[in-house]
């Protein structure tokens, strides 16, 4: 049985005082048990965060991460470093990589394969932007974009790693995809996921949805069987407002 996963991408948001303090609020926050919780502060925070979630169920990720062990690398963090201060998981392949860091397919692979080497789990990101969907291009792209970075693993590997479709038409817009377009989404990856490993891989996968995701609109998003959870931003920067998300599952 595949889990529940609400992770919060904070971006470059958050000083060291702003991360302490929702971090506080959020251990104060009433939440589901049944769901497991992310967060993904910016790496001057996670350190500080590792000490703050101690005692709570809250899991810690990065937002990226460097594809090499270590090195001549300036400004880069690497796999170790981050598993160094409690990190398990690292957000990779989030479309503001790809379009204004010029994150590749196959640069996404080789960080891909450093992560599971390194015991993180990738909560690997794909999604079409706005052109994409209206030339009717979504799931090719979506497609590529997964055979790209994740199918040269091996089963056993793909059972680390985390999914997030995030329609960049979407992502802090205000605009969210229906939930019938999320659902279609997530179920057309879980048929590719099917065919490319198994359908025991398939059904066994998180794929999360993300995109303005609020606490008005989540519970409709993630009805969906094929919705496993959210990948969420703005929302996630108020406790409250991260709670209710979590809080949206039937
Ligand atoms: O990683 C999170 C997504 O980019 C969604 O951001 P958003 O909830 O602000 O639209």
């Amino acid at each position: 049985m595949r889990k529940n996963i609400v992770a919060g991408n904070w971006k470059m948001n958050a000083n060291a005082n702003a991360a302490s303090e929702l971090i506080k609020n959020l251990k104060k926050s009433d939440f589901s048990e049944t769901t497991e919780v992310i967060i993904a502060p910016s790496y001057t925070n996670l350190a500080i965060a590792n000490e703050l979630i101690t005692g709570s169920s809250i899991e810690l990720s990065s937002q990226n991460m460097h594809e090499s062990d270590r090195g001549a690398f300036t400004g880069e963090v690497s796999a170790e470093m981050l598993k160094s201060v409690g990190v398990t998981y690292v957000i990779l392949g989030h479309s503001e990589r790809r379009a204004i860091y010029k994150e590749s397919s196959e640069l996404l692979k080789s960080k891909v394969d450093q992560a599971l080497k390194n015991d993180l789990k990738p909560i690997f990101c794909v999604g079409e932007e706005l052109k994409d969907r209206k030339d009717e291009n979504h799931f090719k792209v979506v497609k590529n974009q997964l055979s790209e970075s994740l199918f040269h693993l091996s089963s056993e590997q793909m059972k680390n790693i985390v999914l997030a479709y995030e329609p960049v038409w979407a992502i802090g817009t205000g605009e969210t995809a229906s939930p019938e377009q999320a659902q279609e989404m997530h179920a057309y990856i879980r048929k590719l996921l099917s065919d490319q490993f198994s359908s025991e891989i398939a059904n066994g996968i998180s794929i999360l949805y993300g995109g303005s995701v609020k606490p008005g609109n989540a519970k409709d998003i993630f009805a969906n069987k094929d919705v496993d959870g959210g990948l969420i931003g703005g929302a996630a920067l108020k406790a409250e407002d991260f709670t209710a998300i979590i809080n949206s599952f039937e």
